[in-house]
C-alpha cells in the first residue's frame, strides 16, 4: 500500500515539479533514460527482500500503475479544469493531449482537418493543451507582423542540432543568420542568377518536348526543375535531373523523412523518441541520408571551391563558417551549415515546386488564364525578369496559385510573447503557441470574394474581390518573412510565362482532375497529388486563333 501511495505521489510531483514547466522535446532520451535507471533502482532494492523474481515484477507493475495514473490523470484534470486556455472553445480531446490531434491527421492532411475544427468551432480554436489556432483573417500578421513579441515554438528544433536562418529560435542569432541569406537573394544577386534560371527553365522546355503530346507526370517534372534550380543557385552546378529525367537518390530519401512531418510535425517529441528507440528504423535512415546528402555537396564544394568561378549561395555560407571560427566550436559550425544547406534545399525546392504543380493544374482547368498569359509576353522578351515582373494577369495568377495553394498550408508556429497577443479584441494568454493555418485563412469569405474560385483578376483589375489583405502573406510578414521570395517569384513567372506561350496544356485523357486535391498532402510544405497533363508545342495558328479571339 505505502508504494502505491509513494507512486501516486511521485507521478504528482512529475508532473507539477517538472512537466507543467519549459519545454521537454529535446530531453526525451534523458527523460527516458531516468525512468528506466529509476525502475531499475527500484528492481534492486525489492530484489534485497525477496527472491522471487515474479513478486519483484508484480511490484513494479503495481508502481508504475500508480504513477502513471496519477501523473495523466493530473494532467487530464489540469488541462481540461485549471489551464489558463479551457474558455477557448475546441475539443475536449484536444485540450487534454496533442495526441488527439496527431492521431486525426495521420494522413497528412492537417490543412482539410484544419478547416472542418474552423466551421466547427469558430475563429479562435483550442487545439492542443497550450496551442490556439487562429482562423481569423488578421492571425497571419498577428504572428508575424512588424514589432509583434511572438517567439517561434519547439517546432523549430526539427533540425536539433543543426541550425539555419529558418531554425533557429533565438532572435539574436536569428538577425545574423539571415545575413548570407539576405545578400544571396539581393538585387545584385539575382541579376547573376536570372540568366541561370533561365538556362534552366530551357532544360525544362527540353524535357517537356521529349513527351510532347503525351501524358506528363508534371509533379516529377517540376520537381526536377526546382532542385535542379536549387542545384545551381546554391552549389553553382545543377543535378541534372531535367537532362537525365532520373530522380537522384536524395529524392526518394527526402520525401520519406517529410512524410513524418505530416502527423508529426506538431508533436516533435514522439518523433525524436521514435529516432532514439528506433536509430536503425527507415524513417530515420531516410532522414541521415537526406542530411548526409546536403553535407556532402557542400563539402565537395568547399573542397573544389566556386564552379567556373561563378557566385553561388555556398560562398556566402562557407564565408559564414570561416566568420565564426572565434566565437563557435567547430561543432557549431559544422551544425550551421549543414542545417544552412538542408534549409536551403527544402525551402528553395519544396515550397516552389507545390506552386509550379498547381499553376499547371489551374491553367490546365481554366484555359483562358493561360490565353491571357500568351497575350501578355508575345512581344516582350521573356527571359527579361523586370518585364515578367510588370505583367498583371501573369502576376495575378502566380498570387492566386499562391492564395489558393500556400507552399506552407498550416504551419510556422508561433509561442505568444510575456504579454500575450491580442486578436481582433481577444486575448490569447502568454506563452501559449498559436498557429495561423494559411490554407483555412486564404479561403475565408470575410477576407476574399468568392474565395474558393480561381480569379488572378482580383490582384489587378479587382481588387473589391479583396476584402482583407493581410490574410494573403504567403511568404509571411516582418522580420521572419522568406528571403527566398526574389527566388520563388522569378522562377514561377519564368515557368509558367515560358511554358505557355510555348505549349497548349491540358488534362492527360482518363486523368482525374480530383487526384491532386485529393492526394494533396501537408507535410510541413504542400505536396500537391499525381497531376498528368499533355503539354503540345503551339503553332502559328494556335497564335492566330488567340489574337482572334481577343485574348
Ligand atoms: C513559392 C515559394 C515559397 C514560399 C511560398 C515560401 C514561404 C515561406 C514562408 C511562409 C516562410 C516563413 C517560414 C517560417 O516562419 O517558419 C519562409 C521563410 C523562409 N524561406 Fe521561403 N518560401 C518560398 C520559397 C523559398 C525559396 C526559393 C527560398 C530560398 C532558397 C526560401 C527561403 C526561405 C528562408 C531562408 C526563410 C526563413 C526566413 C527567416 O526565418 O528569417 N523560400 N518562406
Amino acid at each position: 500500500m505505502i508504494q502505491a501511495i509513494l507512486a501516486f505521489i511521485a507521478g504528482l510531483v512529475a508532473h507539477h515539479g517538472f512537466f507543467i514547466r519549459g519545454e521537454w522535446h529535446l530531453r526525451i532520451e534523458k527523460i527516458l533514460a531516468t525512468h528506466l535507471l529509476v525502475a531499475s533502482l527500484l528492481v534492486l532494492l525489492m530484489k534485497q527482500n525477496t527472491d522471487a523474481f515474479a513478486e519483484v515484477f508484480q511490484s513494479l507493475g503495481r508502481i508504475i500503475v500508480f504513477y502513471l495514473t496519477s501523473l495523466f490523470g493530473s494532467i487530464t484534470i489540469y488541462r481540461l479544469f485549471f489551464h489558463r486556455l479551457s474558455h477557448f472553445p475546441g475539443p475536449k480531446l484536444a485540450a487534454v493531449s496533442k495526441l488527439w490531434h496527431v492521431f486525426h491527421i495521420l494522413d497528412s492532411k492537417n490543412f482539410r482537418f484544419m478547416q472542418r475544427i474552423h466551421h466547427q468551432y469558430g475563429d479562435f480554436v483550442r487545439t492542443g493543451p497550450n496551442e490556439i489556432a487562429i482562423f481569423h483573417p488578421d492571425g497571419l500578421y498577428a504572428l508575424d507582423g512588424w514589432n509583434n513579441e511572438n517567439s517561434k515554438d519547439v517546432w523549430y528544433d526539427l533540425l536539433h542540432p543543426m541550425s539555419s536562418a529558418i531554425f533557429t529560435r533565438d532572435p539574436q542569432d536569428h538577425k545574423e543568420r539571415r545575413k548570407p541569406w539576405a545578400q544571396s537573394f539581393s538585387r545584385k544577386s539575382m541579376g547573376l542568377f536570372h540568366p541561370r534560371i533561365a538556362t534552366i527553365s530551357d532544360k525544362l522546355v527540353r524535357c517537356i518536348e521529349r513527351h510532347e503530346g503525351e501524358a506528363t507526370n508534371v509533379c516529377e517534372t517540376m520537381r526536377w526543375f526546382a532542385l535542379d534550380i536549387v542545384g545551381e543557385i546554391m552549389f553553382g552546378e545543377d543535378f541534372k535531373m531535367l537532362d537525365t529525367q532520373i530522380n537522384i537518390p536524395f529524392t526518394t530519401h527526402r520525401a520519406r523523412a517529410i512524410a513524418v512531418l505530416g502527423p508529426f510535425a506538431d508533436a516533435l517529441w514522439i518523433a525524436r523518441l521514435a529516432f532514439v528507440v528506433l536509430p536503425f528504423s527507415p524513417r530515420a535512415r531516410d532522414y541521415t541520408k537526406t542530411v548526409e546528402f546536403a553535407y556532402s555537396q557542400i563539402k565537395e564544394r568547399m573542397q573544389r571551391g566556386p564552379k567556373d568561378k561563378k557566385f553561388d549561395m555556398s560562398s556566402l555560407f562557407i564565408e559564414e563558417y570561416h566568420s565564426l571560427k572565434s566565437s563557435k566550436t567547430l561543432e557549431e559550425r559544422n551544425n550551421l551549415l549543414a542545417g544552412s544547406v538542408v534549409s536551403a534545399v527544402m525551402a528553395g525546392s519544396e515550397t516552389t515546386q507545390a506552386a509550379l504543380i498547381a499553376t499547371w493544374w489551374f491553367l490546365a482547368k481554366y484555359p483562358t488564364h493561360a490565353d491571357k498569359i500568351r497575350s501578355e509576353v508575345c512581344n516582350i522578351d521573356i527571359d527579361n525578369h523586370d518585364a515578367l515582373a510588370a505583367l498583371p494577369h501573369l502576376n495575378g495568377v502566380v498570387n492566386e496559385v499562391l492564395r489558393l495553394v500556400p507552399p506552407a498550408l498550416t504551419g510556422t508556429p508561433r509561442v505568444t510573447g510575456p504579454n500575450g497577443l491580442v486578436v481582433d479584441g481577444t486575448f490569447i494568454p502568454p506563452f501559449t503557441k498559436v498557429v495561423a493555418p494559411r490554407y483555412v485563412i486564404k479561403r475565408r469569405d470575410s477576407a476574399f470574394v468568392h474565395p474558393d474560385e480561381f480569379i488572378p483578376e482580383r490582384w489587378y483589375s479587382r481588387p473589391e474581390l479583396i476584402l482583407h489583405s493581410r490574410a494573403f502573406a504567403p511568404f509571411s510578414y516582418g522580420t521572419r518573412q522568406c528571403l527566398g521570395k526574389p527566388l520563388a517569384y522569378a522562377e514561377l513567372r519564368l515557368v509558367t510565362a515560358k511554358l505557355v506561350h510555348l505549349f497548349n496544356v491540358r488534362f492527360a485523357p482518363g486523368y482525374d482532375e480530383d487526384i491532386m486535391w485529393r492526394d494533396m498532402r501537408d507535410q510541413a510544405t504542400a505536396q500537391p497529388g499525381k497531376l498528368m497533363c499533355v503539354f503540345e508545342r503551339r503553332t502559328q495558328a494556335d497564335s492566330t486563333v488567340n489574337v482572334n479571339k481577343g485574348t
